[in-house]
């Protein structure tokens, strides 16, 4: 049985899965649910898992943060379906796979409406587990970095409880993904479940929103629209970020693997955000302003995961460097945004 190497081990067998999946006669395929398929790094994810044959891929989303354009591709496509579906409300479909993503992101848009972020994050994880539990389905929940709060201990490792403001404006999101996770684990040693939690760190790539408000996307938009680069202050904090094909590889190694996590998916190269902006306009924008702007309250001070899990139980570390994805992301919000080079 899946362990996390400390004692979380369920004492229950795992429900049995639908006698379909074991087909004797013809090739069994399996039926993948992507929640929050339809966002940034779900659309990547459901790219990949639909370049497997065998897979049948659903899609739920409510489209708060995603769109359908992410997913244009595929619409039509025999072995695709597209919901458009809140987790908040239970879903009664039959798969193997769940990939649990449905949840707002960025800080600006989880702060937006902090009680539906909060019930997104329980009442969507409860359902999404009852589905599990119903269909004997493995379920990965995609949690975060930010529960590990405005960390002490740097870098990172999983053994970490975290330093988290339970009443703060970030709660919703970072207490929200640690109840997900205890969830997830309930779930695990009560009924069975196969489970797997990926606790993702600053993920960065094409398709993310122009407006998503994070960090890379506001640098790279302001850098091609000559507007000038805004730092919150104090500009020290640090974050460590990482491409979205290496994070939708991680995701998946952790899903067909035999470990429960949590693990920690990330890149370990740590930047300032004052040297992210340097990059940027290095690379991107050599005319660009810099400026400060004021920052918002309990802005983690510094992020960095330990990736030594992920190496080991996964055999998976990060391959794109900071300054090889930021020009893959300027040409597609170029190619959004409209506007070229300058020669
Ligand atoms: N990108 C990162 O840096 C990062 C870091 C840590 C964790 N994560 C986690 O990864 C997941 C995906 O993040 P992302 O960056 O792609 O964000 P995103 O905002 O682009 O995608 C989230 C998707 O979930 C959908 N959604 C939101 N609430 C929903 C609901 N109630 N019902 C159904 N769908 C809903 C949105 O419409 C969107 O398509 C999230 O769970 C997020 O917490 C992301
Ligand atoms: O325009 C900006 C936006 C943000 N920032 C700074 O950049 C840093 C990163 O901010 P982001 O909004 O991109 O993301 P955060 O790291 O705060 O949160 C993210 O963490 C991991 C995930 O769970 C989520 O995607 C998100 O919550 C912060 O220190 C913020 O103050 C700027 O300096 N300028």
């Amino acid at each position: 049985m899946a362990s996390n190497g400390n004692n979380h081990v369920s004492t229950k067998p795992p429900p049995e899965p639908s006698p379909l999946r074991k087909a004797k006669f013809f090739q069994a395929n399996m039926r993948i649910l992507v929640t929050g398929g339809a966002g940034f790094i779900g659309s990547h994810l459901v790219d990949k898992l639909m370049e497997n044959e065998k897979n049948e891929v659903i899609v739920a989303d409510n489209y708060f943060t995603g769109s359908k354009d992410n997913l244009k591709k595929w619409i039509g496509h025999p072995r695709f379906e597209l919901i458009r579906h809140d987790v908040t409300e239970p879903l009664l479909i039959e798969v193997d796979q769940i990939y649990h993503l449905a949840c707002p992101a960025s800080p600006i848009f989880y702060k937006y409406n902090p009680v539906k972020t909060i019930k997104t994050n329980v009442i969507g994880t409860l359902n999404m587990l009852g589905l599990a539990k119903r269909t004997g389905a493995r379920i990965l929940l995609t949690s975060t970095s930010e529960v590990y709060g405005d960390p002490l201990v740097h870098p990172q490792d999983e053994t970490y409880w975290g330093n988290v403001n339970p009443i703060g404006v970030r709660s919703c999101y970072d207490e929200g993904k640690r109840v997900a996770e205890t969830l997830m684990f309930d779930y695990h040693r009560q009924h069975g479940i196969e489970i797997r939690i990926a606790r993702i760190f600053n993920t960065y790539g094409p398709r993310m929103n122009i407006d998503d408000g994070r960090v890379v996307s506001n640098f790279i938009a302001q850098a091609i629209r000559d507007e000038p680069l805004t730092v919150q202050l104090p500009g020290t904090q640090t974050r460590s970020f990482c491409y979205v094909s290496d994070m939708v590889n991680g995701l998946m190694r952790l899903m067909d693997g035999e470990n429960t996590g949590p693990i920690n998916i990330g890149n370990p190269g740590e930047f300032t955000m004052l040297e992210l902006a340097e990059n940027v306009k290095e690379l991107i924008n050599p005319e660009v302003k810099i400026i400060t702007v004021e920052n918002t309250p309990d802005d983690p001070r510094q992020r960095k995961p330990d990736i030594t899990k992920a190496k080991e139980l996964l055999g998976w570390e990060p391959k794109v460097k900071l300054r090889d994805g930021l020009p893959l992301m300027e040409e597609d919000f170029r190619d959004r945004l409209g506007i070229s080079r300058k020669k």
